[in-house]
C-alpha cells in the first residue's frame, strides 16, 4: 500500500504547494508561538492549500479558545494534539470538534510505550515522536531520533505515524524497522529551521516510497 506522508511546520502557499507536488497526503500548521515553524491565525487563514493536502493543526496543550478560532478559521482535516493532553481532554477534543484526532506520544525508552494503548482508546491516530532533549523549548520539531526497534513487533489498534529525527537519508530504514505505513517529517526537510527546502521534500517522498 502507498505510505502516507506528512510534512510538518508550513509557513507559505509555496511550501503546501512542494508538499502537494511530492504527494505527501498531510502539511501540518505548528501554532505554537514558541517554534520557527509557528503560523499565527492570520497567516494560516489566508493560506490557501491544494485540494489534495490535507491539513493538520499542530497545537500544544491549546484551549477551547484557540481550538475554536482555529477550527472557526483554517480549514484543517485533522488536529495534532502535540502537549501533555491527558485522555479525557483527548476525547473531550475529539467529541467538540468532530475532527480526527491525532494524538502525539513521546518516546525515549520502553517505559514510555505503554502510553500508547491508553491514547488509542481515545484517539483516532497516534503520532510516536522522540523525547524532547533535555531544556529544549519545543516538544516536537527537534530532528532527534528514538529507538526504534521499541516498535518491532507491536500490534496496533489505531493507525499511527512514525515522526522523530527522520531524513531522506532514514526514512526508508525506519519503515523497514518499525513496519509504519505513515511517516511525519519537520527539520529534515529544512535548509534552515522554519525554512522548507522543495527538492529535501520531493527526496523525503520519494524515499518513503511515493
Ligand atoms: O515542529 C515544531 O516546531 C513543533 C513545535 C511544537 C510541537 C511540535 C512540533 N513538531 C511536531 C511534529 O509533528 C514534527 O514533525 C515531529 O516532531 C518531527 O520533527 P522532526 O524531528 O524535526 O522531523
Amino acid at each position: 500500500m502507498r505510505p502516507l506522508v506528512k510534512i510538518c511546520g508550513l509557513r507559505t502557499d509555496a511550501d503546501l504547494q512542494s508538499v502537494a507536488d511530492a504527494g505527501a497526503h498531510y502539511g501540518g500548521l505548528v501554532f505554537f508561538p514558541k517554534s520557527p515553524r509557528a503560523v499565527d491565525l492570520d497567516t494560516a487563514a489566508a493560506l490557501r492549500a491544494p485540494d489534495a493536502l490535507k491539513l493538520v493543526a499542530l497545537v500544544v496543550d491549546a484551549d477551547d479558545a484557540l481550538l475554536d478560532a482555529i477550527i472557526a478559521r483554517i480549514g484543517v482535516q485533522m488536529l495534532q494534539l502535540h502537549g501533555h493532553e491527558t485522555p479525557e481532554r483527548v476525547a473531550a477534543v475529539r467529541q467538540r470538534y468532530g475532527l480526527p484526532i491525532m494524538k502525539a506520544i513521546s518516546v525515549a525508552t520502553r517505559d514510555d510505550l505503554p502510553a500508547i494503548a491508553t491514547y488509542e482508546a481515545v484517539a483516532d491516530q497516534i503520532l510516536l515522536d522522540a523525547k524532547a532533549p533535555k531544556g529544549a523549548i519545543l516538544p516536537g520539531g527537534n530532528g532527534v531520533a528514538f529507538d526504534w526497534t521499541l516498535l518491532q513487533g507491536r500490534v496496533w489498534s489505531k493507525p499511527w505515524m512514525l515522526a522523530g529525527g527522520l531524513t531522506p537519508e532514514n526514512v526508508a530504514e525506519g519503515m523497514r524497522l518499525t513496519g509504519a505505513a505513515q511517516v511525519d517529517v519537520s527539520s529534515g526537510v529544512e535548509s534552515a529551521p522554519g525554512v522548507k527546502d522543495p527538492a529535501l521534500i520531493r527526496a523525503f517522498a520519494a524515499a518513503a516510497g511515493l
